[in-house]
């Protein structure tokens, strides 16, 4: 998938709404394999709602999302399973996480389904989070913070064109911020991927080619 556009999509929630001031929302816009883009909203304006769209949870919208040449409301359920375990990885606001399995085992289920990452480079992405002594500890006894990071790297294990983070910084200080903006960096370019960040106030600090009001 090289590329993701928006033809005047307007959630339902928004049809009558006549003073949207969104370059998103009842626009026209492309996001493009290999560029880095920030999605700033305030709160309410439709952040989960743009992520749970690219992810086929959602279809409440008039107007078209483009995944390629290829309007997504025609996907059947065999393409969504595709889009999500191939071509759109995601980082969840509410992370997800399965709270009775280990931190690793989190992200281990998900590293089995294309064995995309080895145990050894896994391993590492913990210890440069800090989280080397988490790896055994389960994820409903984590805080916050070290469940956004353990949620981040399920998010990498996968093969993927675009890497959508809805809120990833939204418990992490400027440190882990910024470790976790370099691993992000690293995969993405070795990959040549996307990268849509969304964001109500801090940013993962990043290069972006581009940064749109939601
Ligand atoms: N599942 C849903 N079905 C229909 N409308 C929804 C759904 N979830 C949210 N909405 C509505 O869509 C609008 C945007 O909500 P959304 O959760 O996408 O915003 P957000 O920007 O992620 O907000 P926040 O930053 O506060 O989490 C709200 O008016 C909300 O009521």
């Amino acid at each position: 998938m090289h590329s993701i556009s928006f033809n005047q999509v307007t959630p339902r929630v928004f049809a009558e709404v006549t003073d949207l001031h969104s370059e998103v929302w009842k626009s026209q816009v492309t996001f493009e394999r290999g560029k880095k883009y920030l999605v700033a909203a305030d709160s309410g304006c439709g952040k989960s709602t743009f992520c749970s769209y690219l992810q086929g949870y959602r279809n409440d919208y008039t107007g078209q999302i483009l995944f390629d040449k290829t309007d997504i409301k025609s996907y059947a359920i065999r393409q969504w399973v595709e889009v999500r375990q191939r071509h759109i990885a995601m980082l969840f606001q509410e992370m997800r996480l399965f709270a009775e399995l280990t931190a690793y085992e989190n992200v281990m289920i998900k590293n089995r389904l294309t064995s995309s990452a080895s145990a050894v480079e896994v391993k590492d992405w913990f210890s440069r989070l800090g989280l080397s002594d988490k790896l055994d500890v389960k994820a409903g006894q984590l805080s916050q913070g070290q469940q956004q990071r353990v949620a981040l790297l399920r998010s990498l294990v996968q093969p993927f064109d675009f890497l959508v983070a809805d809120e990833p910084i939204s418990h992490l200080d400027d440190t882990n911020s910024y470790e976790m903006a370099h691993i992000i960096r690293e995969i993405i370019d070795k990959n040549g991927a996307g990268l849509i960040v969304t964001s109500i106030g801090r940013d993962l600090p990043f290069d972006y080619d581009k940064t749109l009001k939601l």
